[in-house]
């Protein structure tokens, strides 16, 4: 993506979690998300615990475009000043929650939580702070978002219907809008996505008119099938091999290195559990049960984003 001057910047609009609209001097409009912990870093708690990691956006982008999926905007790691580059572009609103802490410039912008300076993000006492830019998908694109029916239910004690039904997975086959078309497999590629980066979050997911973006990784254990081209690619990327190219094509990012090596062994380590799970349900019912030919994105129209 661009790497240009910023020209505007406002507080974000949507969303839980602290980001900014930028547009770029091509008129390039991108949300920023800013870096929250180093790269090390591990986050206690449940699966979904902690902020979102800005890290994990670009190796999700560059995983997805590995697998074939192509379903994500663009995301590319960025460094910005906060000082130079931001504030004087950016909104009233977005000016006002900017502060001081330590000398280091800081801003809470607006969201779920911010409601003011102990909830903001800081840049270093160099005034840079890193994040990424993510391509923003253009409004005629009318995304339309859909409640997960994987989700969980984000309440300890408190099971979703998927995890206490076993014939929940039928059911949903049943509902028009998953009875056929691309979506359910659309949902499998997304829940293999999900379980190699660890993204347990996943609680809507948006689709492009007829096309499906997001999913979860708890699909994983109740879909059961998988399209062909994933399943072939998924093959072709064992034995270190994923691992190896994600990590050759990440030393680009402009915020390299973007993972460390524990991220990148556990990828491969998560890829053969994958490729396990398809495995065993190959061997109990026969291949032709699981790894599906048809229903391919190209058969029904590509949203095109990639
Ligand atoms: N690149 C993008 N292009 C268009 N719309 C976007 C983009 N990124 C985010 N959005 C919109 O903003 C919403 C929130 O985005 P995102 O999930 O990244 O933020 P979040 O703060 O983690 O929100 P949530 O807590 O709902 O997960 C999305 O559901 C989508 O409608
Ligand atoms: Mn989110």
């Amino acid at each position: 993506m661009h790497q240009g001057q910023i020209t505007q910047a406002d507080v974000g609009h949507k969303g839980t979690q602290l980001k900014l609209m930028l547009v770029l001097d091509n008129e390039q409009k991108v949300v920023f998300k800013p870096a929250w912990y180093s790269r090390d870093y591990v986050v206690e708690g449940p699966p979904y615990a902690g902020r979102d990691r800005h890290n994990a956006e670009i190796a999700a982008f560059h995983l997805g475009r590995i697998l074939e999926l192509r379903r994500s905007p663009l995301v590319v790691g960025r460094k910005v000043n906060l000082l130079k580059d931001i504030f004087p572009v950016a909104s009233d609103r977005l000016k006002e929650t900017f502060f001081r802490k330590d000398k280091a410039p800081c801003f809470y912008g607006r969201c779920h939580y911010c409601k003011g300076p102990e909830d903001g993000v800081c840049a270093g006492s160099d005034g840079i702070l890193e994040g990424v830019l993510v391509l923003w998908i253009p409004e005629h694109y009318h995304l339309k978002l859909h409640r997960h029916p994987w989700a969980r239910t984000y309440r300890e004690g408190k099971m979703a219907r998927w995890e206490t039904d076993d014939t929940y997975c039928a059911k949903v086959r049943a509902v028009p809008g998953y009875s056929q078309g691309p979506r359910l497999l659309d949902i499998v590629d997304t829940a293999v996505l999900d379980f190699l980066v660890g993204n347990a979050d996943r609680h809507h997911y948006e689709t492009i008119q007829e096309g499906g973006r997001d999913a979860a990784l708890i699909i994983l254990d109740n879909g059961k099938r998988i399209r062909a081209s994933l399943w072939q690619r998924l093959l072709a990327l064992q034995e270190g091999v994923l691992s190896h190219v994600l990590a050759s094509i990440l030393d680009q990012d402009p915020v390299a290195p973007v993972l460390t090596q524990p991220h990148l062994t556990a990828l491969d380590r998560r890829l053969g559990k994958v490729l396990d799970q398809v495995g065993t349900c190959v061997d109990r019912v026969g291949i032709k049960a699981i790894v599906l030919d048809g229903n391919s994105r190209k058969d029904s129209g590509d949203s095109g984003i990639s």
